[in-house]
């Protein structure tokens, strides 16, 4: 690990309000919180939406400056395939899928890790998935100023497959791209990269 501070500890006060506001919501759904099972679940509930929001309280772009290197390589450098959990702003309800990301150096890589941990500081908040896309894209190309940087993202919302229009198939698929992969030559390069069509 590099100089960054990743998640590491909860904070205590906000550990005690958040367990108590989930202690009210479970009465208020009708549970009995003095049963064994759920004795312990305003806390536990309170440490996981702590983690899951956790990316308000971090810097991505620091993530990345603490790992760029000067190197000339100057073709694109794709990472796809990255897992990512988020939770929808709506309905504070989780939508998870995959992250495409490339860029084209100038001058700057970056360690390759470093791209994932910035997808999980954006998607660690409350978020909607076109400024997740956004999000990613901004930060890469602010921070490591490449000459061009391209972002995909597959998802499905729960808060569409649970409840609401409960649709168990649908996947949503947003993109941003800037600099050489706004030429379509280029972009079509990266599209056909992620879809495995190697031909
Ligand atoms: N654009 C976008 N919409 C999202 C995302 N996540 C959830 N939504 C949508 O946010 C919308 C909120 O609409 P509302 O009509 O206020 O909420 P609702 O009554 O719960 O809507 P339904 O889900 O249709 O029952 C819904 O259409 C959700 O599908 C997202 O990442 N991007
Ligand atoms: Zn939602």
């Amino acid at each position: 690990m590099g100089s960054y501070r990743y998640f590491e500890e909860y904070n205590q006060p906000v550990t005690d309000s958040l367990t108590d506001n989930y202690s009210s919501i479970l009465k208020t759904i009708g549970e009995d919180t003095e049963r064994e099972g759920i004795v312990k679940t305003p806390e536990r509930a309170a440490k996981a939406i702590q983690f899951l929001t956790s990316g308000n309280c971090q810097d991505p772009a620091e993530i990345l400056r603490s790992a760029m290197f000067k190197e000339s390589y100057h073709d694109m450098v794709i990472v796809k395939d990255i897992e990512l959990y988020s939770l929808c702003e709506h309905h504070i309800l989780p939508f998870f899928g995959k992250a495409h990301i490339a860029y084209i150096p100038n001058g700057h890589i970056v360690g390759l890790s470093k791209i994932p941990r910035v997808v999980d500081v954006f998607a660690r908040r409350l978020q909607v998935q076109e400024r997740l896309t956004h999000d990613i894209l901004e930060c890469i190309n602010d921070t490591l100023k490449p000459r061009g940087v391209a972002v995909v993202i597959e998802a499905s919302h729960m808060c569409m497959m649970m409840r609401g229009v409960q649709k168990q198939n649908s996947v949503t698929t947003t993109s941003g791209f800037r600099g050489e992969f706004e030429a379509l030559q280029t972009r079509n390069e990266f599209l056909k990269l992620i879809s495995n069509d190697l031909s």
